[in-house]
Parts: structure tokens; C-alpha cells; sequence
């Protein structure tokens, strides 16, 4: 037996008093729904007093918002606003549902500073209607006298309104007189009655905490009045609520009634509120048990709900003892109590009751927010030298044209003059504000997270490539897992050695795969979610979808695909924002909420540097567009290597930068190389073609890089140094790189959200993969050049045996070349380890910047550059047999294949850009292959 079922039979629905965003995003409010058949939800000023007011749960919306110059009034509304939305939401398939029953609804209060004012309580009334923007909100209106024909103008205009602050029967009646007319005004005009519900909400612990005392009085004067007195204490609230409901029955009956109603009105239920118990001696449910008759509803506090869950005994008593409250309510004068003047006086107290802690409310609010707007972001040290004069006037050429103003109005004429590329631009510019939107999508995110947590998940796979992975993997590496997280692993690679230690990691039926693909047409992403569901379904049969989640843009085929495979959730991301712009979307962001990070403060930080960067008004300085200038200004006087130095603790944020970076403005033979992972060495082993970009944490030392930079300053290398408070600020940095790097594509004249020579590689993949289709096997290339130890080198260099090769290909580095790293392998300490080795030698002899990425991936990010960028790149692709293959299920090849064939049409990509190339294929054992490559190098 539950009593908060069994009350559904006798017609009266419950309601919950209280609203909060943890209650929301918990699963408490939907698990009451669900599993309690709670009806309706029913806020007020101090209700979100407590919840907003009190508690710092709101504190990181509250500062994103004031940053965006959002007043303190703004910012209630908005918080406010967002939770009736996400309660009506929840509420929505009962709403649909039951189309008579008056239910599903929350409502929303108008400022308890409109109590006495009719016009501004029906523009705020249908103001708030317009913004909560769904069918089942009720707008709260207090029933003053100058309530009233409010609330008459708001029915009529088809609004739902909960009156509130009902105290008396006459002003009751003046209540349903109201919305009578409203009905009627509306009916006139030609306008449908049906769905238009409205409650009246009479009060009563609040009558009989003023009266009682008073009767109390008068019961210790003693004689007769003391002995009526007596038989009247704590009687008159229930007393005025049965006479109330009488009222009820008679006026929603006869012609005037019926007349509404043949058009499809339904009545104005009476709805019992402050029926949480504030007299000890009194029981906890007296307010609840008493009151219980068809269509009526109780809006009950959380802890009277749950003693009512606990011992509630539900039977219709709505109707007993009429008599007795009709003489209750008679009396009252003999004893000098006048009910007219004491409802008056409980109706004005109410209003101050609301107005005081609404008050406090505000001003907290006002507080966080002066605070908030007080912040400043990390500032940048640019040490730039001789070429600060030439940054100063990109700078001051930029301000003279208006740069910023029209760089937040996307005026695609400020990266180029072809209206094919400004069209483009303007499409893609979504990521300058997205933030903003991801602020409010936030409780839905961490709601999911609950949702996946309650579900008993154990681990995440993320698995995309690009722009849809490099975030989560950031924030895997720079911050601890959160209190509430889950594991999280990344898989953004087609080699079987990566796929089979990821699978042999985790618990396959307690794991939630995210397959993240912005076009959904991504082939590697695709592959992942077909392996991974497999097995799921081998263990979960049709139940597999709820492992999968989906993040792409809507529309995609992926969309129906994960549609018809029930996957748990779809998040549908922004078209307007890139793949490498999209780290504050839903792809950075559900990731880093399931690892257990509170996104909210890294999107805090990231409005924080979109403030500083004009998105809000003027400002004086501009780090973005700082950046963006000096790295513009440096690449086109050759300074074109950034050069990238980070301590352990940030060392994934290479993998962004690159690809945000490289993707960006590697094209049309321009751009800006990203260097990440190079050791920091001394001056005299660079060349003049690097610009140094130190991002480290401002209370961590990092004494080894910061000695050496110096040194690199010192000897005339510009030198950036960016120090954040700590990792949340890398939602500011992630914004100041996409600004800098617009701005950087401006001062190149290029279309920084294109990225036009990726699909040569896919191009040629696609070719491979189709003979691979017809033929079984991968087309037999040329002979290679030497094959030496296992290892096949294939290169047009020519020279003796595998030293000889090696010597002629790397001949051929001019200054301000640089070496590329492709590695299709494994990633494994011993395979990073030679390969950094290669590097430092390549540098330490020739002077010229190295990169390394693994394969497939770098083809998703600095891929573009390779091909795109200036012809001073020196390619060495490593492959292997991948020795412990993978079959790829539904398809006649295997994981091995497949990235085989991507390194062979980048190769082919590259050669058709007349790019410098050595493949060194390693045979079974790559890390032995590497080693054999570094024994014959004489470098
Ligand atoms: O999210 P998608 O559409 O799968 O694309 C992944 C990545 O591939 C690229 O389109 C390059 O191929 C990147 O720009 C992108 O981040
Ligand atoms: O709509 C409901 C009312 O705002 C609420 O029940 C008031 O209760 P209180 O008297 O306990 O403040």
C-alpha cells in the first residue's frame, strides 16, 4: 500500500511545493512522477529564495550570466524560468496524457513586488507565459483586489493561472468570478476554452497560525466565550476549506457553468496550499488527510509528502462535518474575530512573506553577481622583440577597421572576398556564442549523467575522431576523475591493437559508448559503434542501444541509424559549429560530465574570456585578438612553428591545439604549424622560423621550461607565456585559441573553417577500400628502396641499404623545413619513446621543428596541414601488419585493413601535393621495427 497511489482514487491529485535544479537534475522530480504519481509541481518566491538563494547551486549559472551583463532581475528570471521549464518538461507526457484531469502543470509566481499592480502583473503574467514557452505552466497570481481582473485579463488571453494567496470565501468567490469573466471574454472573442486550467489556491496553515493564537487568548480569559473559543482552535482552516469546496460545487454548476463548459472549459479546481503542518501540536497531515475529495488538488511540502508516503490514511473527508464548519466560520464574531480583517490581514502578511525573502533572494544574487563581473581573465605575457612594433600595427590596423565589432557580427568579408568562402564562414561562425546556449544546456547534461549513474554504468568509451574526441581528451588528462564520475576512455583510432586493449578494459554490458561524429558519416566513428555493438549484443540482445549514445548534428543518417538501434540519448549538436570549434558543445561537454566534472564551471571560464574579448561590449584590451595578431603577424614574417610547451599535467593539450590550429589555417600553402611534444631545448638548436607558446598553471613551477624559455627570449625567439589558476580555465583558454586562431586566418586572408584538403586522403581511402572489397587485399605497391632488419623502406630517395635511404631522404631538410611523424601504430611507451628519440635527433642534427602524430588521427586535425600548408614538410609514415588484427563486423575487412589503406591514401594524398615522403613499414613487431630504423639512421 502506498498512500500517495491509493489517493488517486478518490480524484485528488498531489502536487509538490518546492522546485529545485538539484531535485530536478537528481531524478527525484521525475522518480516522484514516475514511481509516486505526484501531479504537478507549484514554486513561489520562497521557495526559490531557499533553493536559489540559499545554497550554491546555482552559482556558476549565476556568474556565466552575470558575465554576459545580465542584470540581477535577469538573472532570476532565467533560473527560474529554465527549472519550471525542465519540471514542465517532466510533466509533459502527463500533461499529453490525461487531457481532462487538470494536471501536469508547475507554476511560476509573479514578482511578489506586483501584488498591488494589475497592468504589471498581467505583462509579467504574459511575459513569463511567452518565455517558459510550454502548454503546462501556470502563471501564479496573487488574488488581491487588484488581482483580479488580472487574472481575468490572463484566462481570457489564454494563459493558465494558479491564483494564489487565497485566504477568505468571499475573495474566493471574487476568484472564480474572475476566471469565469476570463472564460467568457475569451468564448466572445471566438477563442477555444479547452486546456485553458486554472487553480484557485486557498491557504491554510497560515489561518490558523494567525487565529489560534488569538482564540487561545481568549480560551484563558475563561467562561463561555472561553469554552467556544476553545472548540474553535485549530479548526477554522480546515473549516473555511470544506465551506470553500461547497462553494466550488455550486458555482461550477447550473447555466453559466454549463454554457463554458458545453465549449470544452474545465472548472477551476481549488487547490489546499501551505498545507505543511507549522503547529507541533497539531499531526504532520492534518492539512493533507482532511482535505482529500474528487478534483481537488494538495500541493504538499517534500517532508509532509514523505510522512504522508509513510502513514498517510487516504478516504474522501472533504465532505464531513459540513455543519460543523459552517458554524466554525459563523461564530468566529461571537468571540470578536472578525474573518474579513483577519483574511485581509493574512492576505497582507502573505505579500510580505514573499516580498522579504525575495528581497533577500535578490540581493544575493546582486552580490554573486558583482562578484562575478569583478573576475578578469589570465592575462597573456608576450614577449614578441623585434617584431612587437609590426604586432602593434596589425593591431591598431584591426581597431581602425572596426575589426571586433564586425568580427562579432560574422562580417565574413574580414577573412576574404569570395562569396562561396564568406557564405561558408558565416555558416560556421555558431561556436563564438555556443557557450552561452551550453550554460542552459547544463542541468540537462548533468540530469543525464544521474540518469547513466542510476542505470549502474561503470565506464564511458568515447569514440570519434577530431574535433568530436580531442576534447574529452584533454580533460581526461588535466583533471582528475570527479567524485561522481565514470572512467572514461577514449578510442579515436582504427588500429586493432588500440581497439583490443580498450575492450579488454572495461566492463562490456556496464560500459556506455558515446559515438560522437559531427557529419555522422565519419567512416572510423561509424566502424567503432558498429564493433562495439556487437559485442554489446551479444551480451544484451535487443537491449544494446542502451549502452550507445549519440552526439552529431541533427539530420544526419547517423540520427535515424541510432534512432532505429535505440540508443540510450541522441545529443543533437550545433550545424554552425566546426568540428575543432566544438569543444564547449555537447561533445566536449557530456564527456567531461560523465568523468564527474562540473561543466558549469568550465563554461564560467569560457564566458569569462568571451567578455574579454568584446562579446559583451568594448573592451580595452582583447586577448583573443592579441593572440590571433602576434601569431598572424610572426607566421608571415616566417615565425610560422608554434611551438607548443606544457608541463606533464597538460600534456594532451597539444592534441587540440594542433588540430584547431593546423585544420584552421593550414591551407591555400599558408598556415601556422603546431609543435607539441618537442622537447625544449637551447637556443642555438632552432632555427628562425619558431614562435614559442608556454600554457602552464600560475602556482606551479615548472622551473626546467620557464629557465629555458627565458633563454629563448633572451636570445630573440618571440616567447607567449599563458598561465591559468588551474584546469577549469582551460574552458578560457579553449575560447582564447578559437579567437586567436580566426584572427590569426584574418590577418592570412584565409577561410579558417574550411578544411579543403582532407577529403583527398578520404578520396584515395575510399579507392583503396573498394579494391580491397572486390580483390580481398590491399593493392601491391611499389618496391621498396631497401628492406633491411623486417623493415621496408619506400621513399624516391635513393640510397644504399636502409642507412643509405635514411640519409638520402633526410638530405633533402632545408631551413624551415619541418619532420613529420605518422604513426599507424600502437600507441605504447616503447613505440613513443623511439619515436621522440627520432626527433630529438632529427632536431639536435638538423635543425628543423619535428611533429609526430598516431594515425588515422592526425588525418582528422593537422592532416590538413600536411597536404594544405606550405611544401616544407618531410613526411615519415610508419605501418606495421598489426599483428593482432581485428575482423570488423558486417564488413569483409578488418580493423588493420582499413587503417592501412588510410595511411596508404594519405600517402598517395601527399605525393599528389608533391610532399617529401618516407614510409617505413615495421613488419610484425613495430617496436623492434623502430628501434632497427634508429639503429641505421646516422644522424
Ligand atoms: O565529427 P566528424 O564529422 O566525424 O569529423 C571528425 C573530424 O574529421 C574532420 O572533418 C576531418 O576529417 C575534422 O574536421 C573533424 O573534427
Ligand atoms: O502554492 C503554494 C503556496 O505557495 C505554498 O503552499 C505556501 O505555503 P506556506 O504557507 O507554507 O509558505
Amino acid at each position: 500500500m502506498n498512500p500517495l497511489l491509493d489517493i488517486r482514487q478518490f480524484d485528488q491529485s498531489l502536487w509538490l511545493d518546492f522546485i529545485s535544479r538539484p531535485i530536478l537534475i537528481n531524478g527525484q522530480l521525475q522518480r516522484r512522477i514516475q514511481d509516486e504519481a505526484l501531479r504537478g509541481v507549484t514554486s513561489n518566491p520562497a521557495i526559490f529564495a531557499k533553493s536559489i538563494g540559499d545554497t550554491a547551486d546555482y552559482d556558476s549559472a549565476i556568474k556565466a550570466l552575470a558575465l554576459q551583463g545580465k542584470t540581477t532581475d535577469d538573472i532570476y528570471t532565467n533560473l527560474a524560468v529554465a527549472d519550471v521549464q525542465a519540471a514542465c518538461d517532466l510533466f509533459r507526457p502527463l500533461y499529453d496524457r490525461e487531457t481532462t484531469s487538470g494536471d501536469g502543470y508547475v507554476s511560476l509566481e509573479v514578482s511578489p513586488e506586483l501584488v498591488n499592480d494589475t497592468e504589471g502583473t498581467i505583462e509579467e503574467g504574459l511575459r513569463l507565459w511567452k518565455t517558459v514557452n510550454r502548454p503546462n505552466v501556470m502563471i501564479k497570481v496573487p488574488a488581491t483586489l487588484e488581482g483580479l481582473p488580472a487574472i481575468r485579463r490572463l484566462i481570457s488571453e489564454g494563459v493558465n493561472v494558479n491564483v494564489t494567496l487565497i485566504f477568505g470565501l468571499e475573495r474566493y468567490r471574487l476568484v472564480t468570478e474572475a476566471f469565469l469573466s476570463g472564460l467568457e471574454d475569451r468564448a466572445q472573442a471566438g477563442q477555444p476554452l479547452a486546456r485553458i486550467d486554472s487553480v484557485a489556491s486557498f491557504f491554510l496553515s497560515r489561518i490558523d497560525v494567525l487565529i489560534d493564537p488569538m482564540l487561545e487568548k481568549i480560551v484563558a480569559e475563561g467562561g463561555e466565550k472561553g469554552t467556544l473559543a476553545q472548540s474553535l482552535v485549530g479548526e477554522v482552516a480546515l473549516a473555511s476549506a470544506k465551506q470553500a469546496y461547497q462553494m466550488y460545487k455550486e458555482i461550477f454548476a447550473g447555466p453559466r457553468w454549463e454554457a463554458l463548459k458545453a465549449q470544452g472549459a474545465e472548472t477551476q479546481r481549488l487547490l489546499w496550499a501551505s498545507t505543511g503542518n507549522k503547529n507541533p501540536k497539531y499531526d504532520d497531515l492534518k492539512y493533507i488527510e482532511n482535505l482529500i475529495g474528487p478534483k481537488t488538488v494538495n500541493t504538499v511540502p517534500v517532508e509532509t509528502l514523505d510522512i504522508f508516503r509513510e502513514k498517510g490514511q487516504p478516504a474522501v473527508r472533504l465532505e464531513e462535518g459540513l455543519d460543523k464548519a459552517r458554524e466554525v466560520i459563523a461564530r468566529l464574531p461571537e468571540l470578536g474575530l472578525n474573518l474579513d480583517e483577519l483574511t485581509q490581514h493574512l492576505e497582507e502578511d502573505g505579500a510580505k512573506k514573499f516580498k522579504e525573502p525575495f528581497a533577500k533572494l535578490l540581493a544575493s544574487i546582486e552580490k554573486k553577481r558583482a562578484l562575478a563581473v569583478e573576475d578578469q581573465v589570465d592575462e597573456a605575457k608576450m614577449e614578441l622583440g623585434q617584431y612587437q612594433s609590426d604586432i602593434d600595427a596589425q593591431i591598431k590596423k584591426f581597431q581602425d577597421g572596426n575589426f571586433v565589432a564586425g568580427f562579432w557580427d560574422k562580417k565574413a568579408d574580414l577573412w576574404t572576398n569570395d562569396e562561396a568562402g564568406q557564405h561558408s564562414i558565416r555558416s560556421y561562425m555558431g561556436w563564438l556564442r555556443v557557450a552561452e546556449t551550453m550554460v542552459a544546456a547544463v542541468p540537462e547534461i548533468e540530469t543525464f549523467v544521474n540518469e547513466v549513474l542510476a542505470a549502474g554504468f561503470k565506464h564511458v568509451v568515447v569514440m570519434g575522431m577530431g574535433g568530436s574526441t580531442m576534447a574529452p581528451i584533454v580533460f581526461k588528462a588535466s583533471f582528475p576523475m570527479g567524485e561522481k564520475g565514470l572512467p572514461m576512455s577514449v578510442l579515436d583510432t582504427t588500429d586493432p591493437g588500440t581497439v583490443r586493449e580498450i575492450e579488454a578494459s572495461i566492463p562490456l554490458a556496464e560500459t556506455l559508448f558515446i559515438v560522437a561524429s559531427k557529419s555522422g558519416t565519419t567512416a572510423e566513428p561509424l566502424a567503432f559503434g558498429d564493433y562495439f555493438y556487437a559485442k554489446v549484443k551479444e551480451i544484451k540482445g535487443d537491449k544494446a542501444g542502451e549502452n550507445f549514445v549519440a552526439i552529431t548534428d541533427p539530420g544526419s543518417k547517423f540520427v535515424t541509424d541510432a534512432t532505429e538501434a535505440k540508443y540510450r540519448r541522441i545529443f543533437l549538436n550545433f550545424p554552425e559549429v566546426g568540428g575543432r570549434f566544438s569543444a564547449l558543445t555537447y561533445f566536449g561537454l557530456v564527456p567531461a560530465a560523465l568523468y564527474g566534472l562540473p561543466i558549469g564551471r568550465i563554461l564560467e571560464r569560457a564566458i569569462l574570456m568571451m567578455r574579454a574579448c568584446g562579446a559583451y561590449g568594448p573592451t580595452d584590451q582583447n586577448p583573443g585578438l592579441e593572440l590571433g595578431a602576434a601569431l598572424g603577424v610572426l607566421a608571415e614574417q616566417g615565425r610560422d612553428k608554434l611551438t607548443l610547451v606544457v608541463p606533464e599535467s597538460l600534456h594532451d593539450l597539444g592534441l587540440w591545439l594542433e588540430q584547431l590550429l593546423a585544420e584552421s589555417t593550414g591551407k591555400e600553402g599558408k598556415g601556422i604549424l603546431p609543435v607539441a611534444g618537442e622537447p625544449l631545448g637551447d637556443p642555438s638548436i632552432y632555427g628562425t622560423d619558431r614562435v614559442f607558446v608556454y600554457v602552464g598553471y600560475k602556482d606551479q613551477a615548472d622551473e626546467a621550461n620557464t629557465s629555458k624559455l627565458q633563454a629563448l627570449a633572451q636570445a630573440g625567439h618571440p616567447v607567449i607565456t599563458l598561465l591559468m589558476k588551474d584546469a577549469f580555465d582551460l574552458g578560457q583558454e579553449f575560447y582564447r585559441w578559437e579567437v586567436a586562431t580566426a584572427v590569426a586566418s584574418a590577418v592570412f586572408g584565409i577561410n579558417p573553417f574550411d578544411q579543403p584538403n582532407v577529403q583527398a586522403a578520404k578520396t584515395a581511402t575510399d579507392k583503396l577500400m573498394k579494391a580491397v572489397e572486390a580483390d580481398g587485399k590491399l593493392p601491391e605497391g611499389d618496391a621498396p628502396a631497401a628492406s633491411e632488419n623486417g623493415v621496408d623502406y619506400y621513399t624516391a630517395a635513393h640510397g644504399e641499404g636502409a642507412a643509405g635511404v635514411l640519409k638520402a631522404f633526410f638530405a633533402q631538410a632545408k631551413p624551415g623545413d619541418y619532420m613529420c611523424l605518422q604513426a599507424y601504430l600502437t600507441e605504447t611507451p616503447a613505440v613513443s619513446a623511439s619515436l621522440l628519440e627520432l626527433r630529438q635527433r632529427v632536431q639536435q642534427a638538423l635543425h628543423i621543428a619535428t611533429t609526430s602524430g598516431y594515425g588515422p588521427r592526425f588525418l582528422h586535425s593537422t592532416g590538413q596541414y600536411h597536404k594544405g600548408g606550405p611544401n616544407t614538410g618531410l613526411f615519415v609514415q610508419f605501418t606495421d601488419d598489426n599483428p593482432q588484427d581485428l575482423q570488423l563486423p558486417g564488413r569483409s575487412y578488418t580493423f588493420g585493413t582499413f587503417k592501412n589503406a588510410q595511411a596508404l591514401g594519405d600517402l598517395q594524398a601527399l605525393h599528389d601535393n608533391n610532399r617529401r615522403t618516407l614510409r617505413v613499414h615495421l613488419g610484425q613487431d613495430a617496436e623492434a621495427g623502430l628501434k632497427a630504423m634508429l639503429a641505421a639512421l646516422a644522424l
